[in-house]
């Protein structure tokens, strides 16, 4: 059996990545006010907006450190942040969720979630998914590259130049295969998990196009950034 050994290239790749990862968090006083404001569906609503803002530009600071991306097409460039928001901001809120956040904190943000005007049906996967993303105990260069790859797909809508990205994505798809062997040994189907998760989120963008959709119609507000990254009003 050939011994699996990651090269410098790669090692070096997978630190720029897990640095990129790294670098951006929820502002504090966001998660301070998690525990603060009351529990009106209104205020409830308001502080996910407010999470969800700081997630894209979280998830655009991101974006821009991956190696190769800002050679992209620019318009390939908006294309695949449109395309990958969604997915990109379930599985870093997943993250936080089963992992970051402290006990107390996961607690009332997910009464907060189910406090705040969301239908049931999009409730159910939501959580459904925070569970089977919390089971794997990704390690953290695991969701970073996670996180690289669902940004680097392709097929997204509107990208022109499907090569230039597949020739970004591969090597990253590579090295987490190498990754998940290294570091969990004992279970070789660990890497089709992962790769699993990414097909659970696909589902997902259908589920957070109909929210969208039935929050406008109520008449949310949303931030310029939320309409911007997601065409609404
Ligand atoms: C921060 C948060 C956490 C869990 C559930 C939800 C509904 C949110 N908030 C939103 C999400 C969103 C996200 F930020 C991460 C994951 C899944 C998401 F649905 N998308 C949007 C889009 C417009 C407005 C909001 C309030 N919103």
């Amino acid at each position: 059996k050939e011994k699996v050994a990651i090269t410098k290239e790669q090692d070096a790749l997978v630190k720029l990545i897990v640095e990129a990862y790294n670098k951006h968090q929820i502002p504090q006083d966001v998660t301070k006010k998690l525990l603060q404001e009351q529990y009106s569906t209104e205020e409830n609503f308001l502080l996910l907006t407010e999470i969800a803002t700081s997630q894209v530009q979280v998830l655009v600071e991101f974006t821009k450190n991956i190696p190769g991306f800002l050679s992209l097409d620019h318009e390939d460039q908006i294309a695949l942040l449109k395309g990958s928001a969604v997915e990109a901001m379930f599985l870093r809120s997943a993250q936080v969720f089963s992992r970051k956040m402290p006990k107390g904190h996961t607690v009332v943000l997910e009464e907060r979630i189910r406090k705040s005007g969301i239908s049931e049906e999009f409730i159910t996967p939501l959580f459904n998914f925070y569970k089977s993303v919390g089971e794997l105990h990704m390690m953290l260069e695991e969701q970073a590259l996670l996180t690289a790859i669902t940004i680097l797909t392709p097929d997204r809508p509107y990208v022109k130049d499907q090569q230039a990205v597949e020739r970004l994505q591969e090597p990253m798809v590579e090295l987490l295969k190498k990754l998940c062997v290294l570091q969990h040994p004992q279970e070789p189907q660990y890497f089709a998990r992962l790769l699993g998760r990414l097909t659970e989120l696909r589902t997902l963008n259908h589920y957070h196009a109909e929210m969208l959709t039935s929050w406008r119609v109520n008449d949310h507000k949303f931030t310029p950034l939320l309409c911007e990254i997601w065409d609404v009003q």
